[in-house]
This record gives structure tokens, sequence and C-alpha cells, in this order.
């Protein structure tokens, strides 16, 4: 069984406390966006994971079977087994999705894992019980297990409902080959309590969402890496209508009412662009 693991972008992202547990409360709204991986589970004789396209980076770089075992499809895998009787597969993941860029590409991949399993070997897992499993992966993860517009808060993984349809609008998104780290860009926030919160803000229409509608993150990476806070400024000049870097970076993105042109600028970056 096949699926197209597909990536988000977070429309507005206030970071308003550090917890005891040393994560972050936050208000975002999360979007899908096209832009997807290609993972294909099937049953085998022996367990076994491959990738191919992008290389996926690992703490344990210097070894590349402790890079496969940490990688979220396979702790996915092993998760769902500690609990129910998963026969061994063969997984094989085909990465395009870029790395550290903001867009939950590795959480998108565990949620398609648990999803896939789920429906192949018939588990009968509600959704709140897939994103329970989900939720022990990382913070973004939960919200892939459903993929639709999302109001998210605390970690980002509780969501509320939220009336936000951007169908009919057209996205670019600019990845500037350099990796950030989520844990490094989050080392590197002051949260505060948002003046006006973020929900708000979303309700009102698109044409006021620029500087108003921010993401707390560009305050202290900006800074840090000039070339997005240029990104962002050439999106504008390009006509959208939006444009934010998204989650903990690097990828910024814009939203337009008419497909963008393409831009010279952007040629030696990695970019996205469809329909919403
Ligand atoms: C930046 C966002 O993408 C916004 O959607 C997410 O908050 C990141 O979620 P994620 O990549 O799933 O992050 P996790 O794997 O759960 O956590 C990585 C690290 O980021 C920090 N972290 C993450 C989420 C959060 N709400 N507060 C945090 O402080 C923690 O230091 C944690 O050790
Ligand atoms: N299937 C996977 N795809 C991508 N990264 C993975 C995967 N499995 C494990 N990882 C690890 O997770 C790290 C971050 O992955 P990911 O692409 O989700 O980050 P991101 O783009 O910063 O997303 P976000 O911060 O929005 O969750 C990588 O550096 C890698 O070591």
């Amino acid at each position: 069984m096949i699926a197209f693991p597909a990536c988000k972008i977070n429309i507005g992202l206030q970071l308003t406390e550090r917890r005891p547990d040393g994560f972050h409360n936050l208000l975002s709204a999360f979007y899908p966006v096209g832009w997807s991986d290609a993972l294909e589970i099937i049953p085998a004789s022996t367990f076994a994971f491959s990738t191919s396209g992008l290389p996926i980076p690992g703490r344990a770089a210097d070894d590349s079977d402790a890079v496969l075992a940490n990688n979220l499809c396979v702790r996915a895998y092993e998760l769902l087994r500690a609990d129910h009787a998963l026969p061994p597969v063969q997984m094989h993941l085909h990465k395009v999705v870029p790395i550290g860029a903001g867009l939950g590409g590795g959480s998108a991949d565990a949620a398609a894992t648990i999803n896939l399993l789920n429906t192949q070997f018939e588990l009968n897992l509600t959704v709140d019980q897939r994103e329970a499993y989900a939720r022990k992966l990382g913070s973004d993860c939960a919200f892939f297990i459903q993929n639709r517009p999302q109001y998210c808060v605390e970690k980002g993984d509780v969501f509320d409902e939220i009336a936000l349809d951007l169908t009919g609008y057209y996205s670019l998104l600019v990845y500037p080959d350099l990796a950030i780290s989520t844990a490094e860009a989050y080392a590197g926030v002051t949260p505060r309590q948002p003046a006006i919160p973020l929900r708000t803000l979303l309700e009102r229409p698109i044409e006021t969402w620029r500087g108003n509608v921010h993401n707390d993150f560009e305050d202290s990476l900006f800074p840090k890496y000039p070339i997005l806070a240029s990104i962002k400024q050439h999106l504008y000049d390009l006509g959208a209508i939006y444009a934010s870097m998204s989650g903990s970076g690097s990828t910024v993105y814009g939203i337009f009412s008419a497909p963008p042109e393409r831009s010279d600028v952007f040629s030696r970056y990695t970019v996205w662009s469809d329909k919403l």
C-alpha cells in the first residue's frame, strides 16, 4: 500500500509560554500543502526499511543503520507493534520534502505510517487513538493523522476547529537550502502572551494579515539568517497577499490570489507552488 505524506505551513505562530516540561505552548493555524514524500509498506518475511531521494540526516550521522532505525517511519511501526500483532513489513520512503524546513515532513511520514498500518492490517484504530500514538513521536505529528486545517494549541498537538479555507489561492514555498534544527530555533525564542490572539487575527480578511499575523520565530531567526527576510520581501514584491516563514524555518511561503510568476531570484533555491 502506498501513501503520499504531504506537509504543512504555519499561518501565524504565537509562542505564548515556556512549559515546565521544557516545551513551549503555542497558537498556530496549520494548513496542509501538497508537497509530499512517497511511502510504501508491504508485508514481508523480515522487517526492512529503505530510503531514496533526499538524504535524511540523523544524530548518528556516521552510522547509517542507526540513522535508518531512528527514522520516524520505523519508530511509528515499532510503537504500533508494541501494542498490536503486526507482521514484519518492508517499508520504502522516497524523501522529497526538505528537512529542517519547518514543514513537518518527518512528522507527516510518521503519521502516514500509522494510518497505512491501521488500514492495511485492519487495526480499527480511531482517529483519537491514532493521534495519541502520533503525539508520542513529535509535537507536529498528530496534525497529519487527519491533515486538514486546524487551529493548534498547547505543544501544537491539541486542535480546535477553525473556519480557515484558502481554496482558490495559490502557494509558493521557498526553501533556501538551509536546514534549521527545531530544538535550536526554540532555544532562541522569548515567549510572550500576544496582544491579540491569533484566532481573532485569522478571522479577519486575508488582506489584513500582512503585518499582523506573525510567526514569532522570525524575531530570532531573521536577524541570524538575513536571507529569510529577503525571501519574504521578494514574495511580497511578486504580489503575495501574505508571506511568512513556516514553523521553525527555514521555508518562507507566500499566498497569492493568482498563480505566481516564476522568479529568477528563487532559481538557486528549492521551490514548490500549487493551488491551496
Ligand atoms: C515549530 C513547529 O513545527 C510548529 O508547528 C513545531 O512546534 C515543531 O514540532 P516537532 O518538529 O514535531 O518538534 P518535536 O520533535 O516535538 O520537538 C523538538 C524540540 O523542539 C522543542 N519544542 C517543540 C515543540 C514545542 N511545542 N515546544 C518546544 O520547545 C523542544 O526542545 C523539542 O525537544
Ligand atoms: N522520515 C523522516 N523525514 C525527515 N526527517 C526525519 C525523518 N525521520 C527522522 N527524521 C529526523 O527529524 C529531523 C527533522 O525532520 P523534519 O523534516 O520533520 O523537520 P522540520 O522540517 O524542521 O519540521 P518541523 O520543525 O516543522 O517539524 C531530521 O533532521 C531527521 O534527523
